[in-house]
């Protein structure tokens, strides 16, 4: 086989899993037959969890057989490196590379990227990419993806397309009385660790970490892939029992005096992009948005006047008003993200948690999606922890928190907001 690079540019509308399995399965598209009869791995978000499904049910490791640690709980970075050095060793002709860059770090990336490099004399790449910052030098083959149509498109064509603004007019609608909005939490300062040091398995991962934050803070969560940003999120959620026994209050209570972690989830809401991507529910959109207010899937009693109102409020504001009838199934990846944020939203949680929101889409998408939690920041009472790689510009945290990883476990510190990214 010919060693051939290509760069596939994904937009909202792209189906991409039918062109991954079309080319994984020897029958891609026309413009992509040089890689016909060769053998492809996959290079994913997507591929990870199937190997960390496959680790939980039947106990196998095949990405982790070197270590004792399980795939599920390394940091994201850990997980590509852990996938790419099986895939090296597989054999293979071709890599398909989808958004490979989502998730890590900028060093991480730095080095990734010239790991593949040196593959690439070797070995063919098909990179499916949403952000142009993203391309991979070598590449010297282009193409388009849009709805399931591929065409060849020229690099300049490309990368000239820079994302429109888009801003949103209108206010954010206001919280509902349901008990459990920011309006109905009466305490200062919601969240608050002192001197909190964590360890797995005798290797120090937080070491002295002192973070205080207040009702209405919106708060962006910085640190290199693996410094503990995860570990330090999920003791807030009360998902990781090293939370227990440390100086650790959650909305003034402290962390094991006998708080109900269900009374504690259900105050905070959660937004990770794979929850919304593989959500195959055939509900309409603004079925979806109502649920929210209920945290279930899906409506399974009539709503009342005043949430179909407030839905439509919803709606408007993120102008998805005229699909909603339609089926959140049937939407483009960028308006599920944006139907699945405002669900996120339509409570007022007192504390909501954006965890690398904007991966897999593209410049455009993204950018509505930032201008959308920064005014959702702004007009509303709730406190938003937000945790990205990317580097989004026209986020507007009112304060950075910046872990800062050392041998002896990361040390965190607020930076200036104009300070640089990592
Ligand atoms: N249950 C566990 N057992 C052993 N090690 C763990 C466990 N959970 C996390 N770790 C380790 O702790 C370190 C911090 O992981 P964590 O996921 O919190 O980092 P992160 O900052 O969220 O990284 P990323 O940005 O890549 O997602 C990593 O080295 C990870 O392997």
């Amino acid at each position: 086989m010919n060693i051939e690079h290509w760069a596939v540019f994904l937009d909202n509308t792209s189906q991409k899993s039918q062109l991954i399995t079309s080319i994984l399965k020897g029958t891609p598209p026309k413009i992509l037959q040089g890689f016909q009869a060769a053998k492809g791995a996959l290079f994913s978000k997507l591929a990870i969890e199937r190997y960390i499904d496959e680790e939980d049910r039947h106990d196998t490791k095949i990405l982790t057989a070197d270590t004792d640690q399980a795939l599920r709980s390394m940091s994201s970075g850990e997980q590509k490196k852990a996938l790419l050095k099986y895939i090296l060793s597989s054999d293979c002709d071709f890599i398909v590379l989808d958004n490979p860059f989502d998730n890590l770090d900028t060093d991480t990336q730095a080095h990734l990227k010239m790991q593949l490099e040196t593959v690439s004399k070797q070995v063919g790449m098909i990179q499916l990419i949403s952000r142009k910052s993203d391309l991979l030098s070598f590449i010297d083959n282009f193409a388009r993806l849009k709805g399931d149509q591929l065409v060849v498109v020229g690099e300049k064509e490309v990368l000239s397309n820079s994302p429109t603004k888009e801003r949103f007019t209108g206010q954010i609608p206001l919280a509902l009385n349901s008990g459990l909005n920011s309006l109905e939490i009466d305490h200062d300062v919601l969240i608050e660790l002192k001197s909190v040091n964590v360890s797995y398995m005798d290797k120090p991962v937080l070491k002295d970490i002192n973070w205080s934050i207040k009702k209405g803070d919106f708060w962006e969560l910085r640190g290199k892939n693996g410094s503990g940003k995860t570990t330090i999120l999920s003791m807030i959620t009360g998902e990781n029992p090293k939370g227990y026994g440390q100086d650790l209050y959650i909305f003034g209570q402290k962390k094991g005096s006998g708080e109900s972690v269900w009374d504690i989830k259900k105050k905070i809401g959660y937004f990770t992009p794979s929850m919304t991507d593989k959500f195959t529910g055939y509900h309409s959109v603004e079925h979806m948005l109502i649920s929210g207010l209920n945290d279930s899937i899906g409506l399974y009693i009539r709503p009342t006047e005043v949430q179909l109102r407030t839905a439509e409020q919803w709606l408007q504001l993120i102008d998805l008003w005229h699909v909603k009838d339609a089926l959140y199934h049937d939407l483009s990846m960028g308006q599920k993200r944006l139907v699945m944020c405002a669900r996120a939203m339509i409570k007022h949680p007192p504390l909501l948690i954006f965890d690398e929101p904007t991966a897999g889409l593209d410049d455009a998408s993204a950018a509505l999606f930032v201008a959308l939690v920064n005014k959702f920041a702004k007009e509303s009472q709730t406190t938003i922890i937000f945790v990205s790689h990317r580097k989004e510009p026209d986020l507007r945290p009112d304060h950075i928190y910046h872990l800062e990883m050392k041998e002896i476990g990361s040390s965190g510190k607020v930076v200036p907001v104009a300070g640089q990214y990592i």
